[in-house]
């Protein structure tokens, strides 16, 4: 499969009142057309970081972002984020929160029913097109999220911790869902996660940091068949990948302190 993410040598060194902060140390990373990449690591190890210099929110002190073969320079159509809290209009339905991208864009009325009614069916809001973001769970919400960030057919997802605010059955349910949008679209997905079992039921690759400065120490290639459903977090493959990937951290934390 092609390289649709490639990070080279990245270095990422804050300023702030006279004192740097050396957030990322030589980052190499390639995620492949279709890929999900999940981030796992402890806070403040650089992972948001990573989506921000992908998503064009921040530039690297040193190195090089390609995303389809371009050079990261800016935020792009090419590159959705979909944050922890979902950031909707209050004062929008779902449907006008969906295709606000698309009304910028000045779409045609028919484009903007056809690919509303496609992600917002594809996030399971079918019903709920005019309802507000107030009148909505937190879970619907993000769903109505992930369909604004589908809408405008972007290359690439960027998910930072989409799910850490939700309770442990929506969360659940949303993973799903991601498996779900995934087997519809391909979409490359970089994921971001504190949570093992969500890194290793969604991803095809896990990317395992440590902190001060920020490395990816080690990568594991998820082997587990896809589709996925929830029953696979209770195999043996999936256990051993949790057991390798909790000895590592747990070694990451004692070299840490
Ligand atoms: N704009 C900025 N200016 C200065 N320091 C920053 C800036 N953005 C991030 N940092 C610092 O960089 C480090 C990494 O932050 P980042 O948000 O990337 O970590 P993270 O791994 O995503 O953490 P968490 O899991 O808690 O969200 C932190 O120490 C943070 O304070």
């Amino acid at each position: 499969m092609p390289s649709q993410i490639i990070m080279r040598n990245i270095d990422m060194i804050f300023t702030s009142d006279r004192k740097q902060t050396h957030v990322l140390d030589d980052i190499d990373l390639t995620i492949n057309k279709g890929e999900i990449y999940c981030l796992l690591g402890p806070s403040g190890c650089g992972k948001s970081t990573i989506l921000k210099l992908l998503a064009g929110f921040e530039s690297p002190t040193r190195g090089k972002v390609t995303v389809n073969q371009e050079i990261v320079k800016s935020i792009g159509p090419d590159r959705a984020v979909v944050f922890q809290t979902p950031n909707l209009f209050p004062w929008l339905t779902v449907f006008e929160n969906v295709v606000f991208g698309l009304r910028m864009k000045k779409s045609s009325p028919d484009e903007l029913k056809e690919k509303s009614s496609k992600f917002i069916e594809a996030v399971g809001l079918k019903g709920f097109e005019k309802h507000y973001p107030h009148e909505l769970s937190g879970g619907m919400q993000q769903r109505a999220a992930i369909a604004r960030a589908l809408v405008n057919d972007p290359t690439v997802l960027l998910m930072d911790e989409p799910f850490a605010a939700l309770d442990a059955q929506t969360r659940s349910l949303m993973q799903e869902l991601v498996m779900d949008v995934w087997e519809q679209f391909h979409t490359t997905i970089l994921f971001i996660t504190h949570d093992i079992d969500e890194a290793i039921f969604i991803g095809d690759r896990i990317g395992v940091m440590s902190r001060n400065p920020g490395l990816i120490k080690k990568e594991y290639a998820i082997e587990l068949p896809r589709p996925r459903t929830i029953d696979v977090i209770t195999t043996f493959e999936f256990l051993d990948y949790k057991s390798a990937i909790l000895k590592q951290i747990q070694e990451e934390v004692k070299t840490s302190h």
